[in-house]
């Protein structure tokens, strides 16, 4: 592509995604209909990167460590651009926001330079800066992704992605609490238990087995985790409680998404008002405001506009 024909802003729709899917830690992801949407504009002259407006500046750190990245993995000269980002992926509720920046960067910064490098490309540059790669090949990709990464380097190898159908809608409930992915991997334990380990692979692989091949009635109390929810949701006032309150109701399972703050129900459509209503009350008997979204999945992963 000749210069003169690059553009010189972009906008991409990222979706928001939940991730580890219970016991899939680090490895499961399944993007969602909820979108973030990040305007990149090339400046005139220099490489300094600066937020549009005052509200973009919390993005600001991680814009340019993605920047640093695109234009190193990329071989391309670094040139300087603004940004923002605007949309519905709630921060620090583990619905992937930070990824929708991290992506949106990334795929943005590939159009203005005309890279052109591979969603998977891209995909291998998020799982670098992130370190691990759920939600940034379910952001990027769509869909339910089983990611894979070298055991050695952790670089991300590839991913194995399943459409999922409207049929099911995934009621999240996102308590009023900002919860940070580095503070929330700080609480995990440096060990886990032989047997906590197999029960929670037997959990992720039996999990990803009936979601791909449709077998919903067998998703039904098919999450149980060890290797992290143990640790994380009893941080989450009533967070357990809003998840079983939720299967309850009608739904067939449910997890704490990504890193929390946001707890998941998955159910099949018809029964959202109900799993809604007894995640909320869950909530409420502890006097915490939560937003409950029954959202589906988004197949597309990232798209420019
Ligand atoms: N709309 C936004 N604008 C700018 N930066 C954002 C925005 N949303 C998220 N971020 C960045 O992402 C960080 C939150 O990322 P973090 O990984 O802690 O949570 P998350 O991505 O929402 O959850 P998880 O990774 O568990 O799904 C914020 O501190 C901020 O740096
Ligand atoms: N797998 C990650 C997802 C959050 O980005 C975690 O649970 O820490």
């Amino acid at each position: 592509m000749s210069q003169l024909s690059l553009p010189d802003s972009v906008t991409l729709r990222v979706p928001g995604s939940t991730s580890n899917c219970g016991a899939g830690f680090d490895t499961l992801g399944l993007a969602l209909q909820i979108y973030n949407r990040v305007t990149l504009k090339r400046a005139g002259s220099g490489s300094e990167i600066t937020a549009s407006r005052e509200e973009d500046a919390r993005g600001q750190k991680m814009v340019e460590t993605t920047a640093k990245a695109f234009f190193a993995a990329a071989e391309v000269e670094r040139f300087g651009f603004s940004f923002e980002v605007n949309g519905e992926v709630p921060p620090a509720r583990g619905l992937g926001s930070s990824m929708t920046v991290i992506g949106g960067v990334l795929a943005g910064l590939n159009e203005l330079s005309g890279a052109r490098l591979s969603r998977h490309q891209l995909v291998e540059i998020a799982n670098e800066l992130e370190g691990h790669p759920d939600n940034a090949s379910a952001a990027i990709l769509g869909g339910f992704c089983v990611a894979r990464c070298d055991p050695k380097t952790n670089r991300y190898l590839g991913v194995v992605r399943v459409p999922i159908s409207d049929e099911l809608v995934f009621v999240v409930a996102s308590p009023s609490v900002e919860m940070l992915t580095k503070e929330s991997r700080g609480v995990l334990p440096e060990r886990l238990s032989y047997f906590d380990a197999v029960k929670s692979i037997n959990s992720a692989a039996f999990f990803a087995a009936a979601l791909a091949t449709k077998d919903y009635a067998q998703l039904r109390y098919a999450v149980c985790d060890f290797m992290h929810e143990p640790y994380r949701l009893p941080r989450i006032p009533n967070g357990r409680m809003a998840i079983d309150a939720g299967i309850v109701a009608g739904a067939l399972t449910g997890w704490l998404s990504g890193s929390g703050s946001s707890v998941l129900c998955l159910a099949m459509r018809g029964s959202e008002a109900a799993v809604g209503q007894a995640m909320r009350s869950a909530f409420a008997e502890v006097k915490i405001a939560c937003e409950v979204r029954t959202l589906i999945a988004d197949n597309d992963g990232l798209k420019v506009e």
